[in-house]
């Protein structure tokens, strides 16, 4: 079977071509390759970064397989505002990036890379854009589903998996039964730590990774036990989850514009709901760069800051981004977005 060379079909394939070939980047601009790709980001970049690794010749994957998972899998984004297709394709990317790392040169094998990569791609997947807790409060039947604990992410996990069970979009068939187990274990290790929820305590155990951080002769860190390895993917997965506010600042507050907007729509629901209103989720009182900056400030930064410790020097940019774009969003506190500047 023929497959597109890009993997999707494209008016522009000189142009996409051109945006993909940037998939080793940090300031790969997903929004470009949404918009060339005939809204297929998710596609065509997982696609690329399948291509890139060669996943598809060291784990016997048939190309028009991975193409029909993938596409189904994009199909099973919603299309709300921000947790959508192009969220998913840019975590993934993302991800792909940090892998590249060369305190990590050679750490992780070939199936932990797949991994990582899958659980990247399908994260966010059936996103409603709502939070756990608005899931929680509404007595939703996601929330009935899974117990109120994790419930979004174990629903992104299942979704994922289920989709693999056709035998035209089994991506996976050629793996050893030993491997499957493995990646399945995983993958949903990674997505259940997306969950914001757990974030201190990723954030703590990161830390203490860093105190007592091994490494070899030339600057390669050491990890010998599962939980330790499956630690630096979960802390890795979530700083791509929690990457924008250190890309370069014109597509930082493109995802700002987008996470607002789901927010707030979020908040008109329990508005109409009369259910008190979440915060930062209230269109009406909305202080969108002060917002940011204390998202930098207690989430953002002390996370990167960590993970630029354990693989030093190789995160310092993306660090130097981070405070520059903080720096940007407190020198424009109040005046964007028609707030009356005080
Ligand atoms: C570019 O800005 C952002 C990019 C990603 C995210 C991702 N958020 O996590 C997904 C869920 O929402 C989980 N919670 C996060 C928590 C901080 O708050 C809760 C209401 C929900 C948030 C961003 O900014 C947000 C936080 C401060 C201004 C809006
Ligand atoms: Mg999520
Ligand atoms: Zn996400």
């Amino acid at each position: 079977v023929n497959v597109p060379e890009l993997g999707v079909e494209t008016q522009y394939p000189q142009e996409l071509a051109d945006v993909l070939s940037r998939i080793n980047d940090w300031g790969l601009d997903t929004f470009k390759v949404e918009e060339l790709s005939d809204q297929r980001p998710l596609t065509a970049i997982t696609y690329r970064i399948f291509q890139e690794r060669e996943l598809c010749r060291i784990y016997s994957i048939e190309q028009s397989t991975l193409l029909k998972y993938l596409l189904t899998l994009e199909d099973h984004y919603q299309q709300v505002p921000y947790h959508n297709k192009a969220h998913g394709a840019d975590v993934c990317q993302s991800m792909h990036v940090l892998l590249n790392a060369s305190a990590l040169d050679g750490v992780f094998t070939e199936l932990e890379i797949m991994s990582a990569i899958f659980a990247s791609a399908v994260h966010d997947v059936d996103h409603p854009g709502v939070t756990n807790q608005f899931l929680i409060n509404t007595n939703s039947d996601l929330a009935i589903m899974y117990n109120d604990e994790s419930v979004l992410e174990n629903h992104h996990l299942a979704v994922a998996f289920k989709l693999l069970q056709s035998q035209e979009r089994n991506i996976f068939s050629n793996l050893t039964t030993k491997q499957m187990k493995t990646l399945r274990k995983m993958v949903i290790d990674m997505v259940l730590a997306t969950d914001m929820s757990k974030h201190m305590q990723l954030l703590a155990d990161l830390k203490t990774m860093v105190e007592s951080k091994k490494v070899t002769g030339n600057n390669i860190i050491m990890l010998e036990t599962y939980d330790d390895r499956i630690q630096v993917l979960q802390n890795m997965i979530h700083c791509a989850d929690l990457s924008n506010p250190t890309k370069p600042l014109d597509i930082y507050t493109r995802w700002t514009d987008r996470i607002m907007e789901e927010f707030w729509r979020q908040g008109d629901k329990e508005r109409d709901l009369r259910l008190e209103i979440s915060p930062m989720c209230d269109r009406r009182v909305a202080s969108v760069e002060k917002s940011q900056i204390g998202f930098i400030e207690f989430i953002v930064h002390p996370l990167w800051e960590t993970w630029a410790d354990l693989v030093y020097p190789d995160a310092n940019n993306i660090l130097e981004t981070l405070e520059q774009n903080r720096d940007w969003y407190q020198s424009h506190i109040g005046q964007e977005n028609g707030a009356l500047s005080s």
